[in-house]
């Protein structure tokens, strides 16, 4: 008799378990579960389980990849990498959207992937949510380095600079060497930025240039592996994996250095393959600068093919192919809604490739920003402008795209004017480097061996020396 007593039990708490537990789940999941919220997210391409489309992102470049994945499936994607949503803009009217509407909500770059780093931590610059520290920062750096008065008071240094530069590659062709153009870029604008921040150069004989130079490179790795933990690190942290350590570095320095001369690389790449571009700007130079000085910053303006050439080689090659910000509030855009939280991925490389608002896209034409001076309405040389991000956009656009276009502008001003180019085979190869990677750069490095052009003298010991003395006592 206990025995079936017992019996009886054991079978009501099997049946419990069995059928009244599921039923009252079901019973849960289907009457009291969270109301569907009313909104739609931006289209989605096909999801793999748990990994979501990391598999679509992971054969080459982000930005090519994100390219590809926008020609098959839209120009206005929610993609989900695990369980990060990340929403990925190629299209140039929703980035024109998103930095005229919604500026401040995606002027944050998103929590740090590393666990404590003075680069890149809050006490940084580029990582700083856009609150009062940032604005604070932000003023300082324009008014004592990147604003336009900042900039005329150290512009003797620069010129200084672009002298040794010069004199640098003429010791270099008469000896008949060869040079890597974007090694000697980066030198040119370490020992300038080393110069205007810390009012010396670096020595020669300690070969500070060098150091920095190998900083540089170190940095640059660093942010590709960062660009990736930025993607990585939520999944990558609940595995127990962590990316990056800690490092010190001067975030501000040692970024423009690498930008600028790999802007510079790519710029003479393009005119050693296109000899008609280097012989009209020859021309430009000659009859703007002549031949007795040295083309130098101040020659810019009324040098507008060069300026094209360099914006052109932006556009073409932009060394920050993807500009990554985040949407701290949920909005609506395009008719979807981005919640709160979700990375944003806006393709510069697509967006300035793109055919609806590019003529040829994938061509070296520098005569297309020639023509934007006719006179555009307000609204549309703002849209027109925002097709254009090669330094980003908004509030967080790059402070140092002046600076960063005159480096580049004078260097190969100075490399065209003064120099043939020789490089072994008929065409430098332009592939870019592959591997996951948000910057874009040349595979293989630009050797080639310049020889001088036939120029009339030009000062060595210049009028910028006493320029510089004059200015940095007066900074
Ligand atoms: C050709 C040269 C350069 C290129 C192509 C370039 C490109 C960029 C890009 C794409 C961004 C991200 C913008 C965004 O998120 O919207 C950026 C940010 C930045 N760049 Fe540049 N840059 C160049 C030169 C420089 C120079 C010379 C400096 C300073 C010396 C500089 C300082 C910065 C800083 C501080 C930021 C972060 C801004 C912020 O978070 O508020 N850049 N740059």
């Amino acid at each position: 008799m206990t025995a079936m007593v017992h019996l009886d039990i054991q079978n009501c708490l099997i049946f419990t378990l069995v059928f009244l537990f599921p039923t009252l789940f079901l019973f849960v999941f289907f009457f009291f579960k969270e109301p569907k919220k009313s909104f739609d997210l931006p289209p989605s391409p096909p999801s793999l389980p748990i990994i979501g489309h990391l598999h679509l992102i992971i054969s080459s470049s982000m930005h090519k990849c994100f390219q590809k994945i926008s020609s098959k499936y839209g120009q206005f994607l929610h993609l989900r990498i695990f369980h990060v949503p990340i929403v990925l803009v190629s299209s140039p009217t929703v980035a024109y959207e998103i930095f005229k509407a919604h500026d401040t909500n995606v002027s944050y770059r998103g929590p740090i992937a590393i666990d404590e780093c003075i680069v890149f931590g809050s006490s940084g610059y580029i990582r700083a949510p856009s609150g009062d520290y940032w604005r604070f920062m932000k003023k300082i750096i324009m008014a004592k380095a990147l604003g336009p008065q900042a900039l005329e008071r150290t512009r003797g240094v620069r010129l200084v600079e672009l002298e040794r530069f010069h004199r640098n590659l003429l010791d270099k062709a008469m000896k008949k060497e060869s040079v890597e153009v974007g090694e000697e870029a980066m030198r040119l604008v370490n020992n300038t930025l080393g110069k205007m921040s810390m009012g010396s150069s670096f020595s020669v004989e300690d070969n500070d240039g060098g150091k920095v130079c190998e900083l540089s490179v170190a940095f640059t790795s660093l942010c590709h592996k960062f660009c990736v933990a930025q993607v990585f690190h939520k999944p990558l942290e609940k595995l127990g994996i962590s990316f990056l350590k800690k490092d010190v570095m001067e975030e501000l320095f040692v970024g423009a250095g690498d930008s600028s001369s790999s802007t510079t690389r790519w710029a003479m790449a393009e005119i050693i393959n296109n000899p008609k571009i280097l012989e009209r700007l020859r021309e430009e130079i000659d009859s703007v600068v002549g031949k007795n000085r040295l083309v130098q910053e101040t020659d810019l303006t009324n040098l507008p093919y060069l300026q094209a050439v360099v914006k052109e080689a932006l556009r073409l090659h932009p060394v920050g192919a993807v500009v990554p910000r985040e949407f701290q509030e949920g909005c609506t855009i395009g008719g979807f809604y981005i919640p709160e939280g979700t990375s944003l991925a806006v393709n510069s490389y697509a967006i300035m490739r793109d055919p609806d608002s590019w003529e040829d896209p994938c061509k070296f034409k520098p005569e297309r920003f020639l023509t934007s001076s006719r006179s555009w309405k307000e609204e549309e040389r703002k849209e027109q402008a925002l097709k254009f991000l090669a330094f980003g956009a908004g509030r967080r656009g790059c402070p140092g795209s002046n600076l960063g276009s005159t480096f580049v502008g004078t260097a190969v001003g100075v490399m065209v004017q003064c120099f043939d180019w020789e490089i072994e085979g008929d065409k430098v190869n332009m592939e870019e480097a592959s591997g996951l990677r948000f910057f874009m750069a040349l595979a293989k490095p630009l050797k080639c061996t310049p020889s001088p052009r036939n120029m009339n003298h030009l000062p060595s010991d210049s009028r910028g020396q006493d320029y510089t003395r004059f200015q940095l006592a007066n900074i």
